[in-house]
Formats: structure tokens, sequence, C-alpha cells
């Protein structure tokens, strides 16, 4: 039986590339439901290529649009980020994969959770923000979470048969991004186009400011902390520019397992969605002569500041990863915009951590005051 496929997401970096994944196994994938948010054009495209049941644009505003240039499909058309979270229950879905941006990823995860859905997680910021509520619910409902971002990809990889041996510590790798080995007098004057220019991955404009920030690899500090039940002193984070060793396990034996391959998120997507199977690919193949040197190296926690600042709001629990997290999706957009310099964005996100009221337990409920508590705290300190 063909696997029904949600992909939220899906005219992002991640969601295109999962529509790609599935193209290449139309007898094992169909494509149920697509959502996205602003790219009308991409979405009408994909809708005309994939033939979903249904299609959410979160953006109301679109929504007319949308219909009418689907009025001659026989595709189920809705709007509003309400839909988004609902339509992961219907009963034709079996895999919700996550691909949308920020804060946007937590109520359609929960429900879907709720509904008992495989979710094959690209959202980080989901974990981020509920860690504790996600994996709860997951436990409870006997729903997997299939990692998607590539060093968790490799992580669950290397663990794969391995369930019953515990972990000693991980090393999770990052590139170190485009301003890798750069001091603060440099990033002082860096901009978003060369923020936005990795050295090794496409990726949407947030995660990709994330990477040249550092605060990329601390949401996966995090994230890696939930998926896989570590303390924070059992992570590590290792740069390794090539982006080739996507992530290390090792066991309570000295044994250190890891995965590699060349960056291409086609690999984990593909993996999160045939798991425990893996599917032939014609993705490039690694070639050692490419690579005669791979480096690694420690990460300058002085420089970027916004590691070490994961690590504290990780180890303060609570509200306080929530609370990061809105206000690094704050900074973000405002550096984007440029309206703040690079090097204002870990103080705001510090700050911002400082002024909002500290829940140790938080409901999903707190969650979604503190993360509003916090976005209003960010635009205040930034001043407009
Ligand atoms: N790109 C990558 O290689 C990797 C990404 N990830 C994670 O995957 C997630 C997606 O990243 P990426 O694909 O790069 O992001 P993109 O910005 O490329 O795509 C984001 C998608 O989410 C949609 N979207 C944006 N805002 C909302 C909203 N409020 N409600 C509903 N949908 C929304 C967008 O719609 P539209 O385009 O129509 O505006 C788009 O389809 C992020 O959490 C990221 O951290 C993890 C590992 C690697
Ligand atoms: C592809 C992927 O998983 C990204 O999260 C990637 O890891 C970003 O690279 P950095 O290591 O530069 O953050
Ligand atoms: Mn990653």
């Amino acid at each position: 039986m063909k696997k029904r496929v949600a992909v939220l997401g899906s005219t992002g970096s991640i969601g295109s590339q999962t529509l790609e994944v599935i193209s290449q196994h139309p007898d094992k994938f169909e494509v149920e439901v697509l959502t996205a948010n602003n790219q009308i054009g991409k979405l009408v495209e994909q809708c005309r290529t994939f033939l979903p049941n249904t299609v959410v644009i979160a953006n109301k505003a679109k929504y007319q649009q949308l219909q009418d240039a689907l009025h001659d499909l026989p595709i189920k058309v809705y709007a509003g980020e309400r839909s988004v979270a609902q339509v992961v229950e219907m009963s034709t879905v079996d895999i919700v994969l996550t691909a949308m941006v920020g804060f946007s990823g937590l109520l359609p995860t929960i429900n879907a959770i709720k509904a008992g859905k495989a979710i094959a997680l690209a959202n980080k910021e989901t974990l981020v923000v509920a860690g504790d509520i996600i994996t709860q619910l997951a436990a409870q409902n006997k729903v997997p979470i299939l990692p998607v971002d590539s060093e968790h990809s490799a992580l669950f990889q290397c663990l794969t048969g391995e369930f019953q041996n515990p972990i000693e510590k991980i090393y999770l790798t990052a590139s170190g991004g485009p301003f890798r080995g750069k001091d603060s007098v440099y990033l002082n004057n860096v901009t978003p186009e060369q923020a936005l220019n990795h050295p090794n991955w496409e990726m949407g404009n947030k995660i990709t400011i994330d990477s040249a920030s550092m605060m990329n690899k601390g949401l996966e500090v995090i994230e890696a902390a939930w998926l896989f039940g570590l303390s924070p002193a059992q992570i590590d984070v290792i740069i390794h520019p090539q982006s080739i060793v996507h992530s290390i396990v090792q066991f309570t034996d000295g044994s250190m397992k890891a995965q590699m391959g060349l960056p291409d998120m086609r690999v984990p997507i593909q993996y999160a969605l045939t798991y425990p199977e893996r599917f032939t690919s014609d993705f490039p193949r690694f070639n050692f002569m490419d690579y005669p040197q791979l480096n690694f190296d420690k990460p300058d926690y002085k420089t970027f500041r916004n590691l070490g600042i994961a690590y504290d709001a990780m180890r303060t629990g609570g509200n306080m990863p929530c609370v990061m997290n809105a206000a690094n999706e704050v900074v973000v957009d405002k550096f984007l915009q440029n309206k703040i310099g690079f090097l204002q964005m870990s103080d705001i996100i510090e700050k911002t951590m400082t002024k909002v009221d500290f829940i140790q337990k938080p409901s999903i409920n707190d969650y979604f005051e503190s993360d509003t508590e916090a976005r209003a705290i960010a635009h205040a300190l930034i001043g407009y």
C-alpha cells in the first residue's frame, strides 16, 4: 500500500525536495495534503503535478486566488493557520512531514501526533519550543518522530540497531557557516546577502541566517537532547567545514559511529519517509578523491554567542528555549530587513531571555503566551 503524505511547507526548500523524493517513487508514495504560506504560483504547480486531496494556504488573503487557480481540479482548498493545523488529522494521511519554518510548526505537529500520524520532523523549532510536550505526546500515542534535520538523521541512522545500548555522548557537526573564522570586528558590518551565502547547503532564509549566527547549531543541540534523551553534558558541537560527516555517536565502550555523505537533504528526507527501509536513489555519490582532507575544529563560543545562549536556555529549561526561539525569529527577520546588525541579534535574544517571566513547567497555552510575550519584548528592545 502507498504511504499517504502530508507535506507542510511544500513550497520551501525542504518541502520542494520532499516532493522531488516522492516523485522518484510514485509506486510507494501518494501526496495527500500540501500546505504553504504565500507562494501561490509554486503551490498551484505542485497541485497540478501531484494532485493532492487537499491544499491549504496559511495566508487567508490568498485563498480566492488559489481557489480560482485550481477550479478545474477536484482538490479541496482551505485557508488559514487553523486549517493547516486541522488537515493533518485527516484519516487518509499516514505521515506528516513538517517543513514549515518557525513556531508555526508547533500546533500542526501536536494535532498530527494526537491523531496518531507518524511525524517526519524538519521543523526543529517545534522541539526547541515544546520538546517536553511533543515527546510525551508521541510516547503516549505511540507515534514515531523521524528526524529530517541532517545531523539528527545521521544520529538516528547511527543508533539504528543500538536501542539497548546507552549513548555516552554525541558530536553534532557544524559547518561554521559563511563567517567561520571571522572576528567581531568583521561581523559588525556583515550584510544579509553575505550571511545568506552558506558554503555547503541551499536552504530557506531563516535557517541560513541561523547557520551564519550559529543559532542553528544551538537549536539543533536542544533538538538532539529531546530526540535522543540526552543531557546538555552529553552533547558536543564540533566544527567540520566540509559538511560530509553529518554527526557522530559515541557509545560507552568508546566506539564511535558516524554517518557521512554529500550535503544533500534528499537523503535524510527519503530515509525519514522510508524508515526502516532504504530505497534505491540516484542522488550523487561521495567521491573520496574530491575530499582528500576532512577537518575538525572547536567552535568559537566567544564570537558566536548564540551557541552558548542556546546551551544556557537548555540548562534553564521550562519556557526559556521557547523564549529564545521567539526572540531569534524576530531578530532574524529584522536582520534580513537590514534593521539591526548581525551582532545585535545575540544581544537582543539574551536581553529578551532576562525579561520574560520564567515558567518551570509550561502548558501548551503557556508556550503560546511565552512566544507572544517574547516577541513583544524583542520588538520593544529593537525599538520598532
Ligand atoms: N532547508 C534545509 O535544508 C533544512 C531545513 N530544516 C528546517 O526545516 C524547516 C523548513 O526550512 P526551509 O525549507 O529551509 O524553509 P523555507 O523558508 O524554504 O520554507 C518554509 C515553508 O514554510 C511555509 N511557511 C512559512 N511561514 C508559514 C506559516 N506561518 N504557516 C504555514 N506555513 C508557513 C512557506 O510557505 P511560502 O513559501 O508559501 O511562503 C514554505 O513553504 C525549518 O524549520 C528549518 O529549520 C532543517 C534542516 C535542513
Ligand atoms: C542541512 C541541515 O541540516 C542544516 O541544518 C545544516 O546543518 C546547516 O548547516 P550548519 O552546520 O552551518 O548549521
Ligand atoms: Mn541541520
